[in-house]
């Protein structure tokens, strides 16, 4: 079986290789989709990743939750591989660019306590049907998800699903997956 590493770096350019356009169109139903789950609807606290590069863009979305009253955090990486932590955001504007060029709230931001988050929506480079999840490669998620016993549910474009690929032992699967196209119930 191909190797994670090729295979993250295979599929990242064809998510790349997508106009704007698309991938507009795409996100649009990705969220109308994930807006429509009963785990969404059902949630007070959303753990949500602030996208970046061809990821589904997740800006707008966060608007829209906070303005449906719910809590959102997001991730901060407080120094190369220190562990994720989760932070509150009320409103996207509080951003500031972070470690990786991804954006993140100030230092200042209250900290999540796992425990009170109920759904993560969770990025990735590669998936397959299965709940198999490849990421950037940092474990970040990995070793967050692992400790987690709330729903997650993954956001991707159909171009990331593939077949089959060899997991290691950490690596933690994913409940459902949401693209344009369907969701699915791994
Ligand atoms: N939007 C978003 N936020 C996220 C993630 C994600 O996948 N998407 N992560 C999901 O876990 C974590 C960040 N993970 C990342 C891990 C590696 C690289 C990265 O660019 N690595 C470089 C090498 C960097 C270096 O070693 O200096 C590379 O692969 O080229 C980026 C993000 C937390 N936040
Ligand atoms: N639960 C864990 N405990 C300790 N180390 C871990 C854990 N999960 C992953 N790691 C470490 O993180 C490194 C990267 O793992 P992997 O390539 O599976 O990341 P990924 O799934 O692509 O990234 P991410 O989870 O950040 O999206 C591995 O070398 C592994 O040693």
């Amino acid at each position: 079986m191909v190797e994670k590493k090729t295979l993250r770096k295979k599929i990242l350019a064809e998510r790349d290789a997508q106009s704007k356009a698309e991938r507009e169109a795409k996100d649009k139903q990705i969220w109308n989709r994930l807006f429509n789950t009963e785990e969404y609807q059902k949630s007070t606290t959303i753990f949500v990743f602030i996208s970046f590069k061809s990821e589904v863009f997740t800006h707008a979305a966060i608007e829209k939750m906070l303005k449906d009253g719910k809590r959102v955090c997001v991730p901060v990486i407080p120094r190369k591989n220190d562990p994720m932590e989760a932070r509150y955001i009320e409103q996207i504007s509080d951003l500031k660019m972070g470690l990786y060029n991804i954006m993140e709230p100030p230092a200042s931001a209250e900290k999540a306590n796992q425990k009170e988050i109920d759904l993560i929506i969770a990025p990735g480079a590669v998936f397959t049907r299965k709940g198999k999840r490849i990421g950037y490669g940092g474990g970040y998620y990995d070793r967050f998800l692992s400790k987690f016993n709330g729903d997650i549910i993954a956001i991707c474009y159909d171009l990331q699903i593939v077949d089959d690929f060899r997991i290691d032992e950490w690596d933690v699967k994913i409940q459902k997956i949401i693209t344009e196209n369907e969701l699915i119930a791994c």
